[in-house]
């Protein structure tokens, strides 16, 4: 049985935050895999500045490819768009069948969110979360405190946000030490975000 951590985002562009909890996530809980599921289009956020799905997914392999644990996913390309985590989840239980045990990887801010979510409850009752820590406004709703399958890690809190990288970008300043070396030049080359 393999345990696999879901890490779901746009990741437009995956930048070391990303990289550090992931790999927070494997070293020091008991998944053996942490995926980074590229989501086309996420149900809250708007399309405007986001990159080609295949170009978003290029960046995540390049940043994870000297990381045996760390796995790109494109599972939600082609799924019916936005995409809801609870869809992906039941496509992904099909693909892979009882041999691998699916949990999910989100920050704090998420959480606090999440009953909004799409069947957010079907999501509980089937999955065990795994929720780091990060600086947000708001509160955890009641119903998630002390909940069973809600494990807490404590990995560093770091903010750095995919927003400020290609806005910062853009102006011309020199956002090279937030982003994976290959991640930076593959952006560079490509000229994204200009
Ligand atoms: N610096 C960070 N540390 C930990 N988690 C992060 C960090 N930045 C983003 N995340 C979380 O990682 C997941 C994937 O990030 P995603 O690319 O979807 O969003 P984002 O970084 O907030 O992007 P944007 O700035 O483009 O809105 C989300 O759940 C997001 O909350
Ligand atoms: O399923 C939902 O209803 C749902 C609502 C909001 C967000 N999500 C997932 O959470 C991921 C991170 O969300 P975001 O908006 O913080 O980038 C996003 O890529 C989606 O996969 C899922």
């Amino acid at each position: 049985m393999k345990k696999v951590g879901l890490y779901f985002g746009t990741f437009n562009p995956i930048h070391i935050g990303h990289l550090i909890i992931a790999n927070h996530m494997v070293e020091f809980s008991n998944l053996d895999e942490v995926w980074f599921v590229v989501t086309p289009q996420s149900p809250f956020k708007t399309k405007k500045t986001l990159l080609a799905d295949n170009h978003r997914y290029q960046m995540v392999y390049e940043a994870t490819k000297d990381y045996p644990r760390l796995k790109p996913s494109k599972i939600e390309f082609g799924l019916p768009q936005p995409n809801y985590t609870v869809n992906t989840l039941v496509h992904l239980r099909e693909k892979y069948g009882p041999d691998h045990e699916f949990a999910l990887i989100m920050g704090e801010d998420n959480l606090k969110s999440l009953h909004k979510w799409k069947n957010y409850e079907v999501i509980l009752s089937d999955y065990n979360l795994y929720v780091y820590p990060r600086i947000s406004e708001g509160q955890v709703d009641h119903q998630f405190k002390g909940h069973a399958k809600i494990h807490s890690v404590s990995a560093p809190i770091m903010e750095i946000s995919s927003t400020f990288i290609r806005k910062n970008h853009k102006e011309g300043k020199n956002i090279r030490p937030l982003l994976p070396d290959t991640v930076w030049k593959y952006m560079d080359e490509m000229n994204f975000y200009r």
